[in-house]
């Protein structure tokens, strides 16, 4: 298990980490999701005793990360970045590592397949592309076995097979008990896998919730409506308070009244209406509009209601 207890990180300013206090279990997959500049890899950092917290602890199993007698038994972590000197080969790479880490040389050949690295096993890791590298980070968290699992954008630069492969291993770890903390920008890529979600932006705490959770908030009925007058419609729903979000100048989406209320009060109203359609909301639009007023860099928004 994963606690923050009240976790901050400042730089100078910048809020990164704000007060964060949440508990990720075992046996599940844990989303960790924001927009660029959230603080995801701060807090991963603070877990790993890379980054000193300005204020609060960052806990594995009740322990702070350099209080662990075998680090590496208890929690593999890949971080965004490179893994591995350059003139090295995966298996010299992961042999080094096992052997300053107590961890058997069994191991390396058991990662090297697990992560599909086996044919270029001694090929210098220089000229590995992104995706090879990512593999070879994952390989590196796996090497002694442990409980606890922290990824940071693992997704990066791996193709659909490779995608496919780390869903599945994250699955797998996490029904066999273990701990798995992902993190990503992209709500996509982590739905289908994660049991539950964390939301952060620009250090805050936005939402944590099970996956299905955020699902039901997110189907909720949006009535697209596409009309000259939009903003006479935005008024309108205003004055009633109803909820709305304007696309463009000739673009609304109203969010839980309906279709046919929708037509009717426009209608009511002298409206003209060019299009009316319902669909449900998506986890990903839920996202973007729970992440959006906390965007670090972001278009201006025409978002009202
Ligand atoms: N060493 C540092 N010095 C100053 N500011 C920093 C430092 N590291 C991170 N920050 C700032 O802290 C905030 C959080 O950054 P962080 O990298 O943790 O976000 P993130 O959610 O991982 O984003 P991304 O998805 O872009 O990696 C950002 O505003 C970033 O600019």
């Amino acid at each position: 298990m994963i606690t923050f207890e009240s976790l901050s990180k400042h730089y100078g300013t910048t809020r990164a980490v704000n007060q964060l206090s949440v508990e990720i279990h075992p046996g599940k997959v844990t989303g960790f999701l924001g927009p660029n500049g959230a603080g995801k890899s701060t807090t991963m950092r603070m877990i790993l005793g890379l980054d000193a917290p300005t204020s609060g602890r960052a806990l594995i199993n009740g322990q702070r990360y350099d209080q662990l007698t075998y680090p590496m038994h208890t929690v593999g972590a890949h971080i965004s970045g490179t893994a591995g000197h350059p003139g090295h080969t995966p298996r010299t790479f992961l042999r080094a590592l096992a052997q300053s880490n107590r961890v058997r040389q069994q191991r390396v050949e058991q990662v090297l397949e697990e992560s599909g690295l086996s044919s270029v096993a001694t090929k210098r890791i220089r000229g590995f592309s992104l995706g090879m590298r990512q593999r070879l980070g994952i390989s590196a968290a796996l090497l002694a076995d442990p409980d606890i699992l922290i990824l940071d954008e693992p997704m990066n630069g791996l193709d659909a097979q490779g995608i496919t492969w780390i869903r599945q291993l994250m699955r797998n770890r996490a029904d066999q008990g273990g701990t798995v903390f992902v993190s990503s920008h992209l709500m996509s890529e982590v739905q289908q896998v994660a049991d539950q979600l964390i939301l952060i932006g620009r250090g805050d705490l936005i939402a944590n919730a099970t996956t299905q959770q955020l699902i039901n908030e997110a189907t909720e009925l949006v009535v697209t409506v596409r009309s000259p007058h939009v903003l006479a419609l935005a008024d309108l729903l205003t004055s009633r308070n109803l909820k709305f979000r304007v696309v463009d100048e000739q673009l609304i989406e109203v969010i839980g009244l309906g279709l046919q209320a929708t037509g009717a009060l426009a209608f009511a109203n002298g409206i003209e209406l060019h299009e009316l359609s319902a669909a449900h909301g998506s986890l990903e639009s839920a996202y973007n509009q729970l992440t959006q007023e906390s965007m670090e860099f972001s278009a201006p928004s025409v978002e009202r209601g």
